[in-house]
């Protein structure tokens, strides 16, 4: 039987101010003693020893699709406190899964230590007229984390994710320009799910018949690219955590393009090839006619959550 070493949370958490090596040793004792368990190395009384359970999300990220919600997980698993879901569950979007119930959901979560916790992130809710009640009965007072970007900007992006998939099947597929612009009214195409989605406000409104304003908080996802760490401070706040993620974590990867995170001296990571997809060009009277169409819904946007953004 593996002999191992636990690494005590430190007031109720991980790590020493500044230092990332306690965090980092925490993670990955965690992440070895689950290993060994699954190899049979390690039993379940040590599971139970050190208090490792599986809890239902306290925060989830909602949305939005492309908004840049895989770096946001990413990045606020780089706290000690925060334990993340890898893979995209679909528990609230999809029928078949909700029907489960909501054990199967919590089996779906990362073992953590009860004082940690668990984000998972499935960019459909935001958009998925079922969620917001089927989260509200599961949780009323849950932390609700959307991250939005330039609404023309994330249409695009959600266009080239789908063009890449059909050209990978080797399929032709339309423009965005046909796809996104009504061919006789010549008006935006508001039956394109790629344009609907980036009506923030108008899903926003959805939840806001379940959730109050402040149990939301919004991630301008145009500046995590550039600029992640004020971004991850406000949403540290925001879940009432300890400030731990600090510039050390993140380093700017020029033949990436974008920032990585650093978890210490030898484990880093940037995120995968499908993220940061170079976007078609598009015609730049269709990107006014739809900055244009996305103004006023941009404005009730600002008004409603209280964070402006500097969309054209
Ligand atoms: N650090 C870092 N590294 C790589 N990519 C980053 C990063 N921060 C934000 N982004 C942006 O995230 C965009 C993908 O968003 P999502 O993760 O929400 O996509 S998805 O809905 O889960 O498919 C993706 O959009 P595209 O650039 O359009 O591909 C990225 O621009």
């Amino acid at each position: 039987m593996l002999r191992l070493q636990p690494i005590c949370p430190i007031d109720g958490r991980f790590g020493l101010r500044g230092q990332d090596e306690i965090p980092l040793r925490a993670l990955q004792f965690k992440r070895g003693l689950l290993h060994e368990f699954r190899k049979g190395n390690a039993s379940k009384e040590q599971i139970r020893l050190h208090s490792l359970v599986q809890q239902i999300p306290k925060a989830i990220i909602i949305g939005v699709r492309k908004g840049g919600t895989r770096a946001l997980l990413e990045m606020l698993n780089l706290h000690p406190a925060v334990v993340k879901a890898s893979q995209e569950i679909h528990f609230f979007d999809n029928d078949e899964n909700y029907a489960k119930g909501i054990e199967w959901y919590r089996k779906k979560m990362p073992f953590s230590y009860p004082h940690q916790i668990t984000i998972e992130k499935s960019p459909a809710y935001f958009i998925t007229e079922e969620v917001p009640e089927r989260i509200y009965k599961m949780n009323s007072s849950i932390k609700l984390l959307i991250i939005v970007r330039e609404p023309t900007t994330r249409a695009i992006s959600d266009y080239t994710q789908v063009l890449e998939g059909k050209e990978r099947k080797n399929k032709t597929y339309y423009k965005f320009e046909k796809l996104s612009i009504d061919p006789n009214t010549c008006e935006v195409n508001t039956k394109y799910k790629a344009v609907r989605t980036s009506i923030y406000t108008k899903h926003l409104e959805r939840w806001l018949k379940y959730f109050p304003i402040e149990q939301f908080h919004i991630v301008d996802g145009d500046r995590l690219i550039t600029e992640p760490l004020p971004e991850l401070q406000l949403v540290e706040k925001f879940l009432n955590l300890p400030p731990r993620i600090s510039q050390y974590n993140l380093y700017f990867n020029a033949t990436r393009g974008f920032y990585c995170l650093r978890f210490n001296i030898v484990f880093n990571k940037c995120l995968a090839g499908s993220k940061g997809r170079i976007h078609p060009e598009v015609d730049s009277s269709v990107i006014t006619k739809l900055r244009k169409f996305f103004h006023p819904f941009n404005q009730k946007f600002y008004q409603i959550t209280g964070r402006t953004f500097n969309w054209p």
